[in-house]
């Protein structure tokens, strides 16, 4: 989910709603995609892949694969560089990605400590840490 600071035009937009619409989505993060084969979890739910990360759909762990979609979010958010986003739930990072190389400063909150550390991995060093603050926690 995407929240940002415009005082006029409060707003918020999830991903996940708008990943719906696609195919089941995996790809896109840091390095190269590995593809394996999808498994069952106990509780029935469909887990999949990407990087050596296995993705929990109980959490709404749907990664967004196509970038004309986070372009098109993005664009839908109507979000400036004043603006200071909390992204709630960043995933592998790929929607932060391209926030932080639209200048955006961003806020992410994760709950899930692997998703956290793909996302140091991936933005430690960048010339956009500066702008990134990244949390571990649930909102
Ligand atoms: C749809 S995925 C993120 C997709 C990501 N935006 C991308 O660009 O690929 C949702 C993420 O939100 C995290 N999440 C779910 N509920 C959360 C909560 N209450 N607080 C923080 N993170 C949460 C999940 O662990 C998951 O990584």
């Amino acid at each position: 989910m995407l929240l940002h600071s415009n005082p006029g035009r409060p707003h918020s937009l999830s991903p996940l709603q708008a990943d719906r619409s696609q195919p089941e989505t995996e790809s896109m993060a840091g390095g190269k995609m590995r593809k394996q084969k999808p498994s069952r979890g106990a509780a029935g739910s469909s887990n999949h892949y990407q990087g050596g990360i296995q993705f929990h759909k109980s959490k709404g762990q749907h990664i967004l694969k196509n970038p004309l979609l986070v372009d098109s979010i993005i664009q839908k958010a109507g979000i400036n560089s004043i603006d200071v986003i909390l992204e709630i739930g960043p995933g592998t990072g790929n929607l932060t990605k391209k926030l932080l190389e639209a200048r955006e400063s961003v806020i992410a909150v994760e709950l899930d400590p692997r998703m956290v550390l793909e996302l140091q991995r991936r933005f430690q060093g960048t010339p956009h840490s500066n702008r990134l603050k990244l949390n571990e926690g649930l909102l």
